[in-house]
């Protein structure tokens, strides 16, 4: 059995200026995973899916697609992979199917591809209009066409709803949720949104000024997701003080105390503690931190994003 990952970078940098905007990356993508690949502008994604594609060339490290070394294995491994970067590049007067053919002969793939990826992106009623005519969204959808059209194993995305509308972005994100069981494919997918990723991804690499902060199942980075408690009291300074003597440490806020992480068995005991300390506690409250905070922690970016 083939267990290698697709995507294997090894310290995989990219120095411009002297700054390095990717910096010792390894990433690992396994089969069939839709890997999301987070983080705010100019965090060095695009930059790190271009090393991917050879479009970049790495100041250090190295590339591993389908377990093969990328410089050495360059045009079998292009040829299974399909890729969107940036944005998609048509000629404009020429129509969308005329556009797919162009790429389809020029890459040699069989005639019926063409219907297919065009009956995928839902652009078979539009095929006979110039591309330069197209909306937004219907110009993303013929470049993803264009990158679907080998039916590649590996499919790279990068910000691919950017610019694009609400029910735009609700039809690339479903597209790209049913091609890996459909198409054996295995998908990464750039942005810097948050809810975009974790509508769809299966796993998701965190990136920020270049360095990889998280990587792991989306699972994992919602289990990151502890709830601290919060009691609310009459005399929380008195408070503090009892609870220090029992070995805790909580944080004041205004009427409340907040303790970071708790089982529900201290939960219980802290309680017992206030009340037999005649400290009235009105309210017991847990607070998780959303995906959103785990993310703007992890980047230490401001909520701007
Ligand atoms: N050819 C280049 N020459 C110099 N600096 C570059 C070049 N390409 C990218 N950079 C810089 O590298 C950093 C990372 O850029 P990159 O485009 O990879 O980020 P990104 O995460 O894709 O962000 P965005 O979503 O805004 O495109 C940025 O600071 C950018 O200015």
């Amino acid at each position: 059995m083939n267990t290698h990952p697709i995507i294997e970078t090894r310290q995989l940098t990219k120095t411009y200026g002297g700054t390095p905007r990717v910096d010792q990356v390894n990433l690992k993508v396994q089969q069939g995973e839709i890997f999301g690949f987070l983080g705010p502008n100019g965090a060095g994604k695009t930059t790190t899916l271009k090393m991917l594609l050879g479009l970049v060339q790495p100041t250090q490290g190295t590339v591993k697609l389908f377990g093969q070394e990328l410089r050495s294995h360059r045009l079998e491994i292009l040829n299974r992979t399909g890729s969107l970067i940036e944005s998609p590049s048509y000629y404009g007067h020429l129509t969308g199917l005329e556009n797919l053919k162009v790429m389809q002969r020029l890459r040699s793939l069989p005639a019926k591809n063409i219907d297919k990826v065009l009956q995928i992106v839902r652009l078979d009623n539009h095929r006979h209009k110039p591309a330069g005519q197209y909306s937004l969204g219907m110009k993303q959808r013929l470049g993803l066409a264009m990158a679907l059209l080998a039916f590649p194993s590996l499919l790279i995305l990068d910000e691919p709803t950017n610019g694009l509308d609400p029910a735009g972005i609700g039809e690339i994100r479903e597209l790209i949720k049913s091609l890996p069981a459909q198409y054996d494919m295995t998908i990464v997918v750039s942005s810097h949104l948050l809810s975009e990723i974790e509508q769809t991804a299966t796993s998701v690499g965190i990136i920020s000024d270049g360095k990889l902060l998280f990587q792991g199942a989306m699972a994992q980075l919602q289990a990151q997701n502890r709830a601290a408690v919060h009691f609310r009291i009459d005399d929380p300074a008195r408070a503090v003080r009892i609870l220090s003597e029992h070995g805790y440490r909580p944080i004041m806020q205004e009427q409340q105390l907040v303790f970071s992480a708790m089982p529900d068995s201290e939960v219980a005991r802290v309680n017992e503690i206030l009340v037999s300390g005649q400290i009235a506690v009105s309210r017991i409250v847990e607070s998780r931190k959303s995906l959103e905070d785990i993310f703007l922690d992890l980047t230490g970016k401001e909520r701007s994003l």
